[in-house]
């Protein structure tokens, strides 16, 4: 496969039945249109090594072939096949690429880089990863996912395990990059539901539930409604791998407890999605109810924090609507539905409060946009000198925005 490649893929925005989803609870979520990340795939300048460059996170990291080639010859050829967990050798053989980088956000996407390499290309050299998102980094909409499923579907194609054309992605490709963008997701965080790289692959909106033999049931809301919010980050920093750990404690400490709160927060999942599916001015204040219900029982869960909460306050006092926290929480992002009545200058208010007293950032984004997707390699070829600067560290996410988005930047994305 020849290089250039260019590949994008959105975040998402988790409604409701985040956590219960990782406990096989069905979770609504819906990917976000104007936040995505996108990977640039060319020469690298030295033939002989494989280099990430990911301004984002501020890593840049070269491997030599030889290094590689160590890790490769150290592990058994079926530790790279695919299978839906994580193979012990192979994990354990990039322990010594891994180790130097432990600690950091640098680990995790090192470790899902590397994961996906080993398994879909070997130990090709010659090659050069650069990402940018204009998604929030480690913020709850879902940049972990987007950026799993922006490599499996690249490196899918370096691979050979996926055409190399214009057309579009195949019923049977689209699902090979889920089930390798979840492996990446594991990488990351350890137990994934699998729901924030289904809709960065798949796009649109899905009910979505994890099944106890480790399948997924997944059902597209297709007419899925713009319901009015504000999305906020508190830019409080945490991890998913660490929460969705808590949570796991917590239940195997409180498991009487714990089971009906799970449970609860699946028919809160269920509820809310049949809503979704025919909203109306009547059932509207019903999904408000079930937005505050969620966010009351992800505090139970102990993944809300002081930050989020100030963010419920704000709209509560000010009567905008009703807020819970989106994503893994600890920080983070949460999500305002606004109310039938809010007025657009107390929404303004809202977001104003928010930026300039708490410097908080808001967003206004469209849900259910596109999933992954690639520009037609002759295309990157062609431009390559204009594309190439919005991949360097001091292009802003508007600037990615400009010329990469799909649908209103300058090139046709093949999904
Ligand atoms: N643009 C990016 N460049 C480099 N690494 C990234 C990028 N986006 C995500 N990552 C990797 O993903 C990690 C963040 O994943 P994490 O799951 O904690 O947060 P999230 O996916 O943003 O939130 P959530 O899982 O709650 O939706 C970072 O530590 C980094 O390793
Ligand atoms: C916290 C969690 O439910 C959502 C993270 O976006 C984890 C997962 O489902 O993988
Ligand atoms: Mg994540």
């Amino acid at each position: 496969m020849s290089l250039p490649l260019l590949t994008s893929a959105p975040g998402k925005v988790i409604i409701f039945g985040e956590h219960s989803a990782v406990f096989n609870e069905p979770a609504v979520a819906a990917s976000v249109s104007a936040l995505r990340t996108y990977l640039l795939v060319s020469a690298a300048q030295d033939p002989k090594v494989v280099e990430l460059d990911f301004p984002d996170i501020k890593f840049d990291k070269q491997w030599s072939g030889e290094a590689l080639a160590t890790i490769a010859a150290g592990v058994q050829p079926e530790a790279v096949t695919d299978s839906r967990e994580l193979n012990a050798d192979l994990s354990n053989a990039l322990e010594s690429l891994l180790q130097p980088l432990s600690g950091s956000l640098h680990y995790q996407a090192a470790y899902c880089f590397l994961y996906m390499y080993f398994s879909l290309c070997g130990t090709r050299t010659g090659v050069k990863f650069t990402v940018k998102s204009s998604l929030p980094i480690g913020a709850g909409l879902g940049s972990s996912a987007s950026l799993a499923v922006c490599l499996a579907l690249a490196l899918g194609k370096l691979g050979g395990h996926l055409k190399h054309g214009t057309e579009s992605l195949t019923k049977e490709e689209l699902a090979f990059v889920n089930k390798w963008s979840f492996i990446g997701e594991k990488c990351i965080h350890g137990t994934p539901s699998g729901i924030d790289n289904m809709v960065a692959t798949y796009g649109s909106a899905v009910l979505f539930q994890r099944l106890p033999s480790g399948e997924t049931k997944s059902e597209q809301i297709l007419s899925f409604p713009q319901i009015p919010m504000v999305l906020t980050n508190t830019r409080i920093p945490r991890s998913t791998k660490v929460l969705v750990a808590g949570v796991k404690d917590l239940i195997v400490r409180q498991p009487e407890v714990m089971k009906p709160i799970l449970e609860s927060m699946g028919v809160v999942a269920s509820s809310g999605a049949q809503i979704l599916s025919q909203l109306t001015d009547a059932n509207y204040e019903s999904l408000c109810e079930l937005v505050r219900v969620n966010h009351g029982l992800l505090v139970a869960l102990g993944v809300s924090h002081p930050g989020l909460e100030l963010i419920k306050s704000v709209g509560d006092s000010m009567n905008i609507g009703h807020t819970k926290l989106t994503g893994a929480g600890g920080g983070g992002c949460a999500l305002t539905l606004l109310s039938r009545g809010a007025r657009p200058e107390e929404v303004e208010k809202f977001k104003r409060t928010l930026e300039s007293e708490h410097n908080y950032k808001t967003y206004t984004t469209g849900l259910g946009g596109p999933g992954c997707g690639y520009i037609a390699p002759e295309l990157v070829q062609q431009n390559f000198s204009s594309i190439e600067p919005l991949f360097r560290k001091d292009s802003t996410a508007s600037d990615l925005n400009k010329v990469l988005l799909p649908s209103s930047g300058s090139f046709q994305w093949i999904h």
